[in-house]
């Protein structure tokens, strides 16, 4: 089912638009807008598929619609359409990311094969785009430095265990990345590994997240809904950020982990649970206990097994690995060649202060890929990084 928007300010094309295209297909979801201004209000609020755009329209002409378009929701499709004497634009159009532009008036079996192939391709840019995010969601830790080959070790000792696992380290240092190969390298890799992040969710739904529910157990529980322990039973769910758990559901937890059963809201059902569970935090939970936010027993019974991801800058010697990890990844993303960087200017992104944060040096590897030359010099570093 294609959403179509047609922003056109003559009533009466607009009106022949929508109708053509009605009778060309009857799922088409059709919407209209009579000038620029209010197409993008549309464009902000929904989720078209395409968008048949006029050029030349009050308030805002269809190249700007396109321009602030393409910046809040890049997939959708445009289409121009041109009147006479303005052709020029509608190639400068194509250039700023529309897909084609038809000329008024509008040619009927143009229309329709234009508006067919635009849907089509934006059809398979959604699927290759949502295919090679799975592909490329690797959790390969990369690093050989003393710290990471450590943790690599008691990754392969622990992850074929039971044993309970809390990761702690600071924002960006990988965490995720342990909580993955701990469960890739257990029996339970088969089945599913749950994510929870406990900070997103606000602390009077984390409950009913973690457990599920019953109908009527509050206001808006209108059926019966299974919760996160559950969705993982026989694998691994992985309660990320679980310093910012609240102490009624730490409570709630704690039994689940010392029973190996858990009940709905609402329910005084047990379910018994085989999970296997692997926490994180980027807080010091020590700290936490002493000030009387976290629970002094479930932290003992979570860090069986005690992982510190130590910060990127005590293992600045996975740098230059990082640097061409992450270089290949986004050559990839960007199907571009690979750039190289000079070893001066990887010396140079060795010494900078990374607070840990991998996250930042990816994203200042990104930008040194636009914004550098072709061998990416310490002098781009120097311009470009934004560290010093
Ligand atoms: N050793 C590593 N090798 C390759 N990529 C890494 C490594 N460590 C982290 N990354 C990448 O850096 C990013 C941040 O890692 P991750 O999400 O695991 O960190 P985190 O400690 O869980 O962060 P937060 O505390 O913010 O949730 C991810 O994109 C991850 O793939």
């Amino acid at each position: 089912m294609s959403k179509i928007l047609v922003i056109e300010d003559e009533a009466a094309i607009r009106r022949v638009l929508l109708k053509i295209l009605s009778e060309e297909n009857d799922t088409y979801q059709l919407d209209e807008a009579g000038d620029g201004a209010e197409g993008l209000e549309k464009i902000k609020d929904n989720d078209y598929d395409l968008v048949l755009c006029d050029i030349k329209m009050p308030k805002k002409d269809g190249v700007e619609v396109l321009e602030e378009a393409k910046k809040i929701k890049p997939e959708t499709a445009f289409v121009m359409i041109s009147g006479h004497g303005d052709i020029d634009t509608a190639v400068n159009a194509m250039r700023l990311g529309a897909f084609d532009f038809i000329s008024k008036p509008p040619d009927l079996n143009r229309l329709l094969n234009t508006v067919r192939i635009a849907l089509d391709t934006k059809t398979l840019v959604t699927e290759n785009k949502r295919l090679r995010k799975k592909v490329s969601k690797n959790y390969q830790i990369i690093g050989d430095s003393e710290g990471i080959s450590k943790i690599k070790e008691i990754i392969e000792k622990v992850a074929p265990t039971d044993a309970r696992v809390l990761i702690t380290g600071s924002n960006g240092t990988g965490k995720e990345l342990v909580a993955h190969q701990l469960h890739e390298q257990s029996s339970r890799s088969k089945s599913p590994m749950i994510e929870v992040n406990c900070a997103a969710i606000p602390a009077e739904l984390i409950e009913s997240e973690l457990f599920g529910h019953v109908k009527g157990a509050f206001t808006s529980a209108v059926k019966d809904r299974a919760g996160k322990f559950e969705a993982a039973n026989n694998g691994t769910i992985f309660l990320d950020e679980i310093g910012d758990m609240s102490l009624a559901a730490q409570a709630k937890v704690l039994r689940a982990l010392q029973e190996n059963k858990i009940s709905r809201v609402g329910s005084d059902k047990d379910i018994k649970v085989n999970v296997r569970v692997v926490a994180a935090t980027n807080k010091n939970l020590r700290k936490e206990i002493e000030e009387g936010r976290f629970r002094e027993d479930l932290y003992h019974r979570l860090a069986v097994i005690l992982i510190e991801v130590p910060s990127l800058n005590d293992r600045r010697d996975d740098v230059p690995l990082l640097i061409n990890h992450f270089t290949k990844k986004i050559a990839e993303e960007q199907g571009a060649p690979v750039k190289v960087f000079s070893e001066e200017a990887v010396e140079l992104l060795k010494g900078f202060d990374w607070t840990g944060n991998i996250r930042e040096l990816r994203n200042v590897i990104e930008r040194l890929i636009i914004l550098g030359g072709n061998e990416i010099s310490a002098g781009d570093v120097e311009l470009f990084s934004g560290k010093s």
